[in-house]
């Protein structure tokens, strides 16, 4: 069987491919969410079948785990890595300053974590999450399920002293319960619309108490890969003030679309 990939998950897979080509023999890798990571896992996997890499993974989901479990990468939890020397993953939004607002697949807490603790984090994503000012994707906050509701209100209430355009919250939902994170959380996704000053807002956020942390990824990734529909990949590294293009070629024939 070979798949039959829409343009966009096309534009997702040549930027996890081109992104792997970054991991090296011996490294100790994060493992991001989402559907992008998963091209990218899905990438990693065949990479160690036909190279013999010896890689470890730090999964930042149970279903991130399970996938690099299925596709054939090692396992490893972030307190036996300790460090990480990368951590690929994808955004819902990134800036010129490429910084992010992540957690539309509810993963925050343990992606802020294991990019906090690698050396380089890349994200890997389409042109479409490309902004001007972050806040047009709703910033999801976690927070613990004790007295959410008081969080919420204390959340809102904070926001009208900052520069953002919207300040209204809702608790995320899976069909008619709250969403349940991985580590037992809840998540308010804020809808600002505009953020002026996202560092500001995410040290205001973090300090609400029942909040446990916020989408916003601030001076921590160093390079976007940029995947398009035709197959062109667009790499920017923030630190070194480069932009390459390339291109991607693939067959939808290969092995890696087998199971897809
Ligand atoms: O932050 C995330 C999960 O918590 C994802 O990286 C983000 O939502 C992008 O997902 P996708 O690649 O499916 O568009």
């Amino acid at each position: 069987m070979s798949a039959n990939l829409s343009p966009i998950d096309t534009a997702k897979f040549v930027a996890a491919k081109r992104a792997v080509d970054f991991i090296e023999d011996g490294m100790r890798v994060g493992l991001g969410t989402g559907s992008t990571a998963a091209w990218m896992v899905r990438c990693l996997g065949e990479r160690i079948r036909e190279e013999g890499l010896k890689i470890t993974g730090v999964p930042t989901s149970s279903r991130t785990a399970e996938l690099a479990r299925q596709v054939g990468v090692k396992v490893i939890s972030l307190d036996e890595a300790r460090w990480l020397d990368l951590t690929i993953d994808g955004a819902d939004e990134f800036d010129a300053d490429l910084n992010l607002i992540k957690g539309g697949g509810g993963a925050l807490l343990q992606e802020k974590i294991v990019a906090t603790a690698s050396d380089m984090m890349i994200v890997i994503t389409d042109p479409s999450k490309q902004v001007e000012h972050l806040g047009a994707f709703p910033l999801p906050v976690e927070v613990v399920p004790f007295g959410w509701q008081t969080t919420k209100a204390l959340i809102e209430e904070s926001l009208g002293s900052l520069d953002v355009l919207g300040q209204t919250g809702t608790l995320r939902m899976n069909g008619d319960a709250p969403f349940v994170t991985d580590e037992g959380n809840h998540i308010v996704d804020l809808h600002l619309q505009r953020i002026g000053d996202p560092r500001k807002l995410s040290l205001v956020l973090n300090q609400i108490p029942g909040v446990v942390e916020n989408g916003l990824f601030i001076d921590i990734c160093d390079k976007v890969v940029i995947g398009h529909q035709d197959g062109r990949v667009e790499v920017t590294d923030i630190n070194e003030g480069s932009h390459h293009e390339g291109r991607i070629e693939f067959a939808e024939t290969d092995n890696i679309f087998a199971d897809i």
